[in-house]
């Protein structure tokens, strides 16, 4: 008779041991721009922030826009091009860039967060900027450089600003722009990059990637090929082997660079997926593919043919 109840007390005490282990610490969670073309996405996905920052955690949220900035530039005349994952900026499309994350993505994220009970405080040039870096060149083929106009990459973040905010019980909201050192002016950033960035700099618990698809997948046209654990070596291997393409080049960069830095788990999962953050973060089995390093993947999840790539899922 009691049976939902009780279910339901059972996943309370579930969480329970999560919310203690990550209570005060920073978890960075970088919203990817195909999550929030759905209002009902995005409306689950910023209740679960608010319900983090309600037990204890300390959200911050990072952020891109990159189908609304395409739509925009469409809209302008201008074609979008992308050069590994990254989008070539000249000063029309920075812009548009701008724009599209400060007055609009920024902007309703933040609304959204305080409509939903939490307190949000927008993090970006025109109020206050945390992010500072130099323009990036990327190799290409031979290692010739290619040069993506205004793109950057993030040497410097601003963590007390950030940190202030969280100890307040406020949720720091950052879109992946980045004053430039050299010039002053604005630098676009890939919202993944500029994600790892935070994470990094605050020495952060986890950074949690939400997109378009469950995870890392062996074949990206079938869901059921989910990578449920991966460790850097893992992801080398299958960045080797093509596996990993276009927008996930930027994704698995951010995550090796992170695990590097300390930051102890990354995880890729479904933004799609109503509360896909809560069920990442406070449930045992979890949702998408979480990297780390091996000794941080649970004892015996490793199949021992390979010891990088697991298929099952591991201590969240
Ligand atoms: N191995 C892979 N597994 C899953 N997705 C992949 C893989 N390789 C490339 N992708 C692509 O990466 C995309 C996610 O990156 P991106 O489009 O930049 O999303 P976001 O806007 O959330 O950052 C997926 O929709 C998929 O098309
Ligand atoms: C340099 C670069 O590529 N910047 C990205 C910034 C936004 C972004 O990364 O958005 P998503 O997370 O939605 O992909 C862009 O202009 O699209």
């Amino acid at each position: 008779m009691h049976e939902e109840a009780i279910r339901k007390a059972d996943v309370l005490i579930e969480a329970l041991g999560y919310i203690r282990k990550f209570h005060n610490r920073f978890t960075v969670i970088k919203l990817g721009g195909s999550v929030m073309e759905d209002p009902e996405t995005l409306r689950a996905l910023l209740v679960d922030v608010v319900f983090m920052q309600t037990v204890g955690l300390r959200p911050v949220v990072v952020h891109g826009g990159g189908k609304a900035i395409s739509a925009a530039m469409q809209k302008a005349g201008l074609q979008p091009t992308f050069v590994q994952g990254r989008r070539y900026t000249d000063e029309a499309t920075l812009g548009i860039v701008s724009e599209v994350l400060i007055e609009g993505v920024n902007a309703d994220i933040v609304r959204h967060i305080n409509k939903y009970g939490g307190r949000a405080a927008a993090l970006h040039p025109r109020t206050t900027s945390c992010l500072s870096g130099s323009r990036m060149t990327l190799a290409g083929e031979g290692g010739t450089p290619i040069d993506l106009g205004r793109v950057g990459e993030v040497a410097d973040v601003d963590t007390m600003t950030i940190e202030n905010l969280c100890l307040a019980g406020i949720v720091p909201v950052l879109p992946s722009l980045a004053v430039c050192r050299e010039d002053e002016g604005l630098l676009n950033v890939n919202a993944d990059t500029a994600a790892a960035a935070v994470a990094r700099h605050l020495r952060a618990e986890k950074l949690v990637f939400l997109t378009d698809t469950p995870g890392i997948l062996r074949d990206r046209n079938d869901p059921r090929s989910l990578i449920e654990g991966l460790t850097p070596e893992g992801c080398r291997e299958l960045a080797g082997q093509g596996v990993i393409d276009k927008g996930m080049i930027p994704k698995v960069d951010a995550c090796l660079e992170s695990l590097e830095a300390g930051v102890r788990k990354v995880h890729i999962i479904d933004g799609r997926l109503p509360h896909a953050l809560l069920l990442e973060i406070f449930t045992d089995r979890g949702i998408g593919t979480e990297i780390a390093k091996a000794g941080a993947i649970a004892k015996g999840r490793l199949p021992a043919a390979t010891a990088t790539v697991t298929a099952t899922a591991s201590a969240r």
